[in-house]
């Protein structure tokens, strides 16, 4: 498998924070053009997977590919590859949807014309009337529409979102999901750290358990139905209540 065709790769991945083991022999790989749901109990360790690919924390030991850098050794590199979305999103306040998006452009070295910004925007669901708005008086749902919009201009080929439904009503929810399926479809490979499983079931071609710092199931999607919730939620307690113990 080539990095273009597996741009994320973490094979037999161990990290430590002083000595407690929380990455213990972790191997996960995500294909172009794929979204991978990692779910697991709190305290799996999955954000600290995604800090791992973005090159923010150190391993023990194992291997870690994006596009084919080892974020440790290159860690601008592995995030020039990357469209990141944290869990509270970091945007500016005092600067409207479109600034917001021209300004985190500038940062990484991709500035767009404002046509390219507002399509994005439209694409992302913004309304029109928002665009050069302050993003002050946002909603969740308004931030990671202006957030996405930025990771859709970016054309990278890996993005990582970290809990991006929590706090969004059901119908942002839906929306979002819609957005990830199109950044899919264009052959991004998706990892979304989520406690949703919902959302998982809509939005993920695979779901892989995180439990004791290890991937403990991979399940694929198959049938119209995808993936049974029900017994979703019923692993979901048993990992909790075995991390729990
Ligand atoms: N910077 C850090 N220093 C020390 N320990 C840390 C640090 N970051 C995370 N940990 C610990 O590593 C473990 C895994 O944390 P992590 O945030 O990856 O879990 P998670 O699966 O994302 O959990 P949650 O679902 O609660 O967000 C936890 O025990 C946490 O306390």
């Amino acid at each position: 498998m080539t990095d273009r065709a597996e741009p994320i790769r973490l094979h037999d991945v161990t990290l430590f924070y002083g000595d407690h083991r929380v990455l213990d022999g972790l191997s996960l790989s995500i294909r172009s053009g794929s979204v991978t749901a990692l779910l697991g109990g709190n305290g799996a360790g999955k954000s600290t997977t995604l800090s791992v690919l973005l090159g923010f924390a150190k391993t023990g030991g194992g291997e870690v590919s994006v596009c084919g850098i080892d974020p440790a050794v290159d860690p601008d590199g592995a995030r020039r590859q990357i469209a990141y979305l944290p869990e509270n999103v970091a945007l500016y306040e005092h600067l409207s949807a479109v600034e917001n998006a021209d300004y985190l452009l500038a940062l990484s070295g991709e500035r767009q014309a404002r046509a390219a910004i507002t399509d994005a925007l439209a694409a992302a669901g913004l309304q029109e009337r928002a665009w050069d708005q302050r993003l002050g008086g946002f909603s969740k749902g308004m931030r990671q529409k202006v957030a996405i919009a930025v990771a859709l201009l970016r054309q990278v080929p890996v993005l990582l979102l970290d809990e991006p439904t929590s706090g969004l009503d059901p119908r942002a929810t839906a929306d979002f999901n819609a957005l990830v399926t199109a950044v899919r479809d264009r052959g991004t490979a998706v990892l979304m750290v989520t406690h949703d499983l919902l959302s998982a079931a809509d939005v993920a071609d695979r779901i892989a358990f995180l439990e004791g710092g290890r991937v403990v199931d991979d399940i694929a999607a198959s049938g119209p139905e995808r993936f049974d919730v029900r017994a979703l939620h019923a692993r979901f307690q048993t990992g909790t209540a075995a991390i729990a113990a």
